[in-house]
């Protein structure tokens, strides 16, 4: 695939576990894209941009590459196929994808930490960062690559421990398995070329990148309304999460009490409703935010 004429392009994953995710933070982001019969490639209709699915794996090659100029993919994926070359530079975590590299091993092992492992044999899709993490712990083991399966390395006694992706722990009950240390934690990020795009295309790329980090910074963040007691304003500013300056203004008619407004950046639970109730807020509203920049 040679550089794009005249359109920038996106690397997305074609299938699996964040190709959902990563064209709707796309169309959060303003993008509306035709499905042809070009499976490799969506043309956005209403920017000159390009996005190109393909296995995740591939994604930090075509953006460090300068084939694409913008890419979604796990921090588990960049940080494998990391080299001396030329990299992707990461522009945001994006809050979606997260799992963590964890070693497990069957139950029976007495785990005295990694350097139970000294020595042994360990199965894995991510035989970079766990060398590294190795050699960071001291550690000598002989570190097998399995493409897919890992999990059932031990049982079938090709390797006494594992380091694989975990988020639920599903897997590893299912196969038996104790989740041991953290190698490596991981989410999906947004990684950008090294090579800047076509000086016509520059000001897209930043305006795509800005949005995209808008709709990251929305997407759990809330708007609450509440009036309160002037006498508990700071109380209430200390219980909303993350909810910087808030806005005060007067209420008619009441000298005592305001309409406190504010943005918080973190998620509102019940529980924080309730401590805003218990020092004299009332008519509390917690409302979602589209947009945010
Ligand atoms: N159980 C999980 N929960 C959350 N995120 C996960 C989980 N497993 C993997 N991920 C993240 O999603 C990414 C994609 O996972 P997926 O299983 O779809 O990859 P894949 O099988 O390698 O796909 P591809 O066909 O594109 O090579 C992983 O690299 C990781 O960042
Ligand atoms: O802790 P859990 O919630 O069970 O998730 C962990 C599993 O998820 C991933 O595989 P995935 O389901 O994406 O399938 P794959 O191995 O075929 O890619 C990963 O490779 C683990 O096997
Ligand atoms: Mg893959």
């Amino acid at each position: 695939m040679s550089t794009a004429q005249g359109r920038l392009r996106i690397a997305i994953q074609k299938s699996g576990r964040l190709a959902d995710r990563s064209l709707d933070l796309i169309r959060d982001a303003g993008l509306k894209w035709v499905k042809g019969h070009n499976e490799l490639l969506y043309r956005v209709e209403n920017y000159p941009i390009d996005l190109i699915r393909v296995r995740d794996d591939d994604i930090p090659t075509f953006v460090a590459d300068g084939v694409c100029d913008l890419g979604i993919v796990g921090e588990n994926v960049l940080e494998e196929g990391r080299n001396g070359g030329p990299n992707a530079e990461v522009v945001m975590p994006l809050g979606f994808g997260r799992c963590t590299l964890k070693l497990a091993t069957l139950p029976g092992i007495d785990w005295q930490g990694p350097q139970s492992l000294q020595g042994q044999r360990i199965a894995t899709s991510y035989p970079n960062i766990l060398k590294r993490y190795l050699a960071g712990e001291g550690v000598k083991a002989d570190v097998v690559l399995m493409r897919g399966a890992v999990e059932v390395a031990p049982r079938m006694k090709l390797a006494t421990g594992i380091c694989d992706l975990v988020s639920t722990g599903a897997t590893l009950e299912a196969n038996g398995l104790v989740a041991r240390d953290t190698v490596f934690e991981s989410q999906a990020v947004l990684i950008k070329s090294p090579t800047p795009p076509e000086a016509e295309l520059a000001d897209l790329l930043d305006s795509i990148m800005e949005r995209m980090s808008g709709v990251i910074a929305s997407s759990g963040a809330k708007y609450v309304m509440m009036n309160a007691p002037r006498s508990a304003l700071d109380d209430i500013i200390a219980i909303l999460p993350g909810a910087g300056s808030p806005t005060i203004m007067p209420l008619a008619g009441r000298d005592d009490a305001v309409a406190l407004h504010a943005v918080c950046q973190e998620a509102v639970f019940w529980e924080t409703l309730e401590k805003l109730k218990a020092v004299g807020a009332s008519a509390i509203l917690v409302l979602p935010i589209e947009k945010m920049m």
